[in-house]
């Protein structure tokens, strides 16, 4: 049966009117596309007329400061930010008032997502949508990103193309030896892969890493010469 929601709803405190808010979160590994659709989501609030606005964790310093942007190139100006608290005051009150939507990417690195959220959708009624990693390149789950799911009204888990066979990828493997939780890095550190290529590569350690980089070294060469892709994908891989 179809419901209607009202975008203004009675506080049942005190009676007064306050507007609904939502949540909506994008997870997945690496070169899943999660910034991407949280920039068409953003720029189609926007073509409606909604106020918006973006946010991304300043710990990212990959892209330009003042802009996030996808592994393709795309970008939309933010505010680069090393917590959410800061945002409204950053902002100004009245123009925080009239916002109606705002995006957070690298969700992952703010400690203070599930309160902003809480804070923004329920009490402030912004539409928030968050972007960000479920895990770690250990599979663990990373900062607050799953912690605000039973805030949100929807949840989409995108996958990316293994590297190394090119099914679809729900983990991030590090290619490097570093340990730390946080590592910031791109396709040089990172790469997407499936559950078989992650659990290989991890269990055999650094030799498998080495094969690893050579299959990764032929996929380079298959994108000028097609045609060894077709003989790689048939051949099956590490
Ligand atoms: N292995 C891969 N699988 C999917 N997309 C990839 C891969 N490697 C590079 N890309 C590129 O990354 C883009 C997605 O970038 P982006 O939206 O920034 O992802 P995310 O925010 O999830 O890391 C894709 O459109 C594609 O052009
Ligand atoms: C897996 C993993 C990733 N990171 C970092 C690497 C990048 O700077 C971001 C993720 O960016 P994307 O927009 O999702 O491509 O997170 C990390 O610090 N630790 C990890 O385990």
């Amino acid at each position: 049966m179809a419901s209607f929601k009202p975008s203004i709803m009675l506080n049942p405190i005190d009676g007064s009117h306050c507007a609904s808010g939502e949540v909506h979160v994008i997870i997945g590994p690496m070169f899943a596309g999660k910034t991407t659709a949280l920039l068409r989501r953003i720029r189609s609030e926007g073509n409606n007329g909604r106020s918006v606005a973006m946010i991304k964790s300043s710990k990212d310093t990959r892209y330009a400061i003042d802009s996030v942007e996808t592994h393709d190139g795309i970008k939309f100006p933010c505010w680069a930010l090393p917590d959410l608290t800061s945002f409204r005051s950053k902002l100004g009150d009245d123009a925080y008032e009239k916002l109606d939507v705002i995006g957070i990417d690298e969700a992952q690195f703010f400690e203070d997502l599930y309160d902003f959220c809480c804070k923004a959708a329920d009490h402030d009624g912004k539409t928030v949508i968050v972007a960000g990693l479920d895990g770690d390149y250990l599979r663990r789950s990373f900062g607050s990103v799953l912690d605000v799911i039973p805030l949100a009204e929807t949840v989409t888990k995108l996958s990316a193309r293994c590297e190394l066979c090119g099914k679809r990828a729900f983990f991030t493997l590090r290619k490097t030896g570093e340990k730390q939780t946080e590592l910031i890095g791109g396709a040089d550190v990172y790469m997407p892969v499936c559950r078989q290529h992650y659990v290989n590569v991890n269990v055999n350690g650094q030799v498998v890493i080495e094969a690893a980089r050579s299959v990764l070294e032929s996929h380079k060469i298959q994108r000028t010469n097609p045609s060894l892709r077709q003989i790689q994908l048939f051949n099956g891989c590490i």
